[in-house]
């Protein structure tokens, strides 16, 4: 808590109180809103995967003999060290290697998004800016995430970098979400325009982001391995924030220190499952054609070592130690959270239904159709770690508020040409969904909320929803269906009760995918 102290001057500002549960029946003293829990509840999250801690820990140095240990390999230090990296997370990464490594550090090259320095600079986070005269060049890039031609240049100064290298040196790369969009080198005579547009399309059609990075790593020259490659002889040793369910290397930032052959029959079988085969610039069919006979087969990264330094489960666990001392029953449901945005959005919408029925009247639990609908969905959505049965008894058992907590990163088709987020999309949906129906006795709130703090094209985290929602907006002469067709959510954010449900916490300077945090609180 002390480093989320830090990072979030906020939460230092309010301090998280406990709720004292004074037995059934009656309402819970705090001075506290409920919406202001769960907003220091999230930045709890975002503030336990903070940069500079994760790489702390990653990393144990030796100064008075350069000896570095990663895990349980060493390398030795004499300044031959290097350091390139590409991320949302990054710019903190390499100021805490700098911070640890500086004296070994001969050079460096990073890609972030633009506008990172000056938004850390803004809200104080010196420990997240590289020193005055740094070794390390900063490329700002990326903007919206979509890979632009400050990226592209980054990129070619990291291959260059790379390609320099000697069996005497050491390449640390950093890398951590968003890492795709910040390293793009497409092979000619794919254009990065072209590129571009292929993975737009990808996106807005849902397509997951294994689907899309399997694209990318097919169409560049740095993805997919080919960063390992370039770096080689170097020693390689990869420190990956990971923004991908279940921790993928190869997927996290499309895999540039990590082997991948590359079958073109994978590659054809998304294009056509999204409609865009037909449709391919003649430079993509002439680069996947060539792919065939060029593969970067596996003996190509043994120089490699690939770490995971930190995750969405990290994130969840200490908010779940912070709820707990918020005096809520809490427990962690996934971190693992994936598919179409209405499916997660009617699995939030029947578990609060389920879960209030069984903190509200102990015994009878909820309707027998909604309990089979929730199992139900929940194997449809076919998380690999739900923690759904363990959930529900610990909401039966809890005699006070509950807290579910959830990570991942659901997937929203784009129908409309609105503005929004899947974290905005998401909210408004569960909104929606659980004002339908009366939930009883029971004060109910979702909060979804991407880390890195900005949610799709916008400027928000994310935001928050209580069953009222859907009735206070008609009130305000707003119609949650037609901006959700819409895909609008953070239009309707704006104007519903003045923006008051938006989350805003500015560039968090991380980024392990989304939190989705449900409370209960039985009157
Ligand atoms: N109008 C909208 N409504 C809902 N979701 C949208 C809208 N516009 C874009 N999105 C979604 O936002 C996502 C892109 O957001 P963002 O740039 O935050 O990506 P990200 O997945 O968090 O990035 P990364 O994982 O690379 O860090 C896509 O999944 C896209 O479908
Ligand atoms: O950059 C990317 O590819 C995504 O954020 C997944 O890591």
């Amino acid at each position: 808590m002390a480093a989320a102290l830090q990072f979030l001057p906020s939460l230092a500002r309010a301090p998280l109180r406990p709720f004292l549960w004074r037995g059934p029946g009656a309402r819970l003293a705090s001075g506290m809103a409920l919406a202001e829990q769960a907003r220091q509840l999230f930045e709890s999250t975002v503030g336990a995967v903070q940069p500079g801690p994760m790489m702390h820990r990653a990393l144990s140095f030796d100064p008075s003999n350069g000896q570095l240990k990663v895990r349980d390999r060493s390398f030795q230090l004499r300044q031959n060290l290097y350091l390139v990296g590409f991320g949302k997370a990054v710019l903190g990464m390499a100021a805490a290697a700098e911070e640890l490594l500086g004296q070994h550090l001969v050079q460096g090259v990073i890609s972030v998004p633009k506008g990172i320095r000056a938004a850390m600079e803004c809200t104080g986070k010196q420990e997240m800016l590289l020193k005055p005269h740094s070794r390390v060049q900063v490329f700002e890039g990326a903007e919206d995430n979509l890979p632009d031609h400050d990226a592209l240049r980054a990129a070619l100064a990291i291959r260059q970098l790379a390609e320099g290298l000697t069996a005497d040196d050491l390449l640390l790369v950093l890398i951590s979400g968003g890492g795709s969009a910040l390293l793009p080198a497409p092979i000619p005579p794919v254009t990065l325009e072209e590129k571009q547009t292929l993975t737009k399309l990808l996106a807005a059609r849902g397509a997951t982001i294994q689907e899309l990075n399997t694209i990318r790593k097919a169409l560049s020259q740095l993805k997919g391995g080919g960063l390992a490659q370039a770096a080689y002889p170097a020693q390689v040793v990869s420190l990956i924030l990971s923004d991908v369910v279940g921790d993928p290397v190869e997927v996290i930032a499309s895999g540039p220190t990590v082997a991948s052959i590359h079958n073109v029959q994978d590659c054809l079988h998304i294009l056509n499952r999204y409609g865009l085969r037909a449709a391919l610039p003649r430079s993509v069919k002439t680069v996947l054609a060539r792919a065939d006979s060029d593969p970067r087969g596996p003996h190509t990264c043994g120089h490699v070592l690939n770490v995971i330094i930190g995750s969405n489960a990290l994130a969840l666990a200490e908010a779940q130690r912070q709820a707990e001392a918020l005096g809520y029953r809490a427990v962690v449901l996934s971190a693992a959270m994936q598919g179409d945005v209405k499916t997660v959005a009617h699995f939030y919408e029947l578990l609060a239904r389920v879960a209030a029925a069984r903190l509200t009247l102990p015994g009878a639990g909820a309707s027998v159709e909604e309990d089979e609908q929730l199992h139900e969905l929940a194997a449809k959505l076919q998380l690999p770690d739900l923690q759904l049965k363990e959930a529900l008894e610990a909401v039966e058992g809890a005699k006070g508020p509950v807290c579910l907590l959830a990570g991942g990163e659901p997937t929203v088709q784009l129908q409309g040409s609105g503005k929004g987020g899947r974290n905005q999309e998401l909210a408004l949906r569960v909104g929606a969904e659980l004002g339908q129906r009366p939930l009883g006795p029971i004060d109910v709130l979702f909060l979804s909320g991407g880390t890195d703090g900005k949610d799709g094209p916008t400027d928000a985290a994310g935001a928050w929803v209580m069953p009222e929602l859907a009735s206070q907006a008609t009130a305000e002469g707003l119609d949650v269906a037609t901006f959700l067709a819409h895909n609008d959510s953070h239009t309707f954010f704006r104007r519903f009760q003045g923006g008051a449900h938006l989350l805003y916490t500015g560039m968090t300077g991380t980024n392990v995918m989304d939190a989705h945090l449900l409370f209960l609180r039985p009157w």
